[in-house]
């Protein structure tokens, strides 16, 4: 298996439970919401990405040939940043990265002591093994992945009926941990006061910013 890589670099996850933690970010190219390009993005199922996925070009991206290749690049990636190997954490992400994360990928990094954390659009079976999923749900989309570790809705969503109704129908699922996310661009002060004046009507819900965007890392 040919895994295409857009960025791999080391950092702090940004985002969710395990915001200020230490991590390799994996980013994949490609995903089936939206083909990347801007042309397209009036028209494609997720409308608000805010990155950039396709091809390999990025830092640290490239096309690796096996699976024990890539896990070679994310083990130097850690180790880039000094650190030994206590709490090895990756996250893998996109793009959509369970377009192309398999279970031999998962195991090789869990040989190299690697937990192994996604964030995935939740429209994809999740493999074996992964220790700590993350969905974020697109409106229109079917999501298929009804349990994880956490959910993180990015808020608010053209498509979505209720935002209310919605989060109700969340707080009934099957997931640890729930997250509003406010969506950045242009709206994104009001979009934080809108989830800053949930999170305190519902508590079953905990703001997540996007913490790296504001200390400028990646
Ligand atoms: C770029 S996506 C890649 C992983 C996967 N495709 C997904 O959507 O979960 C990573 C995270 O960024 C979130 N995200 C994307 N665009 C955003 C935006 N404009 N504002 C806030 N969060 C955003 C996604 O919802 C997801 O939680
Ligand atoms: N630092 C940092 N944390 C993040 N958490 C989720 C991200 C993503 O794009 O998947 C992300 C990202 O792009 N950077
Ligand atoms: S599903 Fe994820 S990667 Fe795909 S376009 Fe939406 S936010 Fe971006
Ligand atoms: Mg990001």
């Amino acid at each position: 298996m040919v895994y295409t890589v857009k960025e791999l670099f080391p950092t702090l996850q940004g985002e969710g439970a395990h915001a200020g933690r230490a991590a390799v970010f994996c980013r994949f190219a490609g995903c089936n919401l939206w083909s990347g390009r801007e042309e397209d993005r009036a028209t494609a199922t997720c409308k608000f990405c805010d990155t950039d996925f396709v091809g390999s070009d990025g830092d640290g991206g490239g096309k690796f040939e096996t699976a024990q290749d890539l896990v070679n690049a994310i083990e130097s990636s850690w180790t880039s940043t000094s650190a030994g190997p206590q709490q090895r954490y990756v996250v893998l992400t996109g793009g959509e990265p369970l377009l192309q994360l398999d279970e031999e990928l998962i195991e090789k990094l869990h040989q190299k002591g690697f937990e192994i954390a996604i964030e995935t659009n939740g429209t994809i079976k999740v493999p074996k093994g992964v220790d700590w999923v993350c969905v974020s749900p697109k409106a229109g989309s079917d999501l298929i992945v009804l349990q994880a570790n956490e959910l993180k809705l990015v808020i608010p969503q053209e498509g979505h009926d209720s935002l209310e109704k919605l989060l109700a129908r969340f707080e009934k699922m099957d997931y640890r941990n729930r997250f509003l996310q406010p969506m950045d661009g242009a709206n994104l002060k009001i979009n934080t006061e809108l989830a800053i004046s949930l999170c305190q009507k519902r508590p079953l819900w905990r703001l997540s910013l996007q913490s790296h965007k504001l200390i400028g890392i990646r």
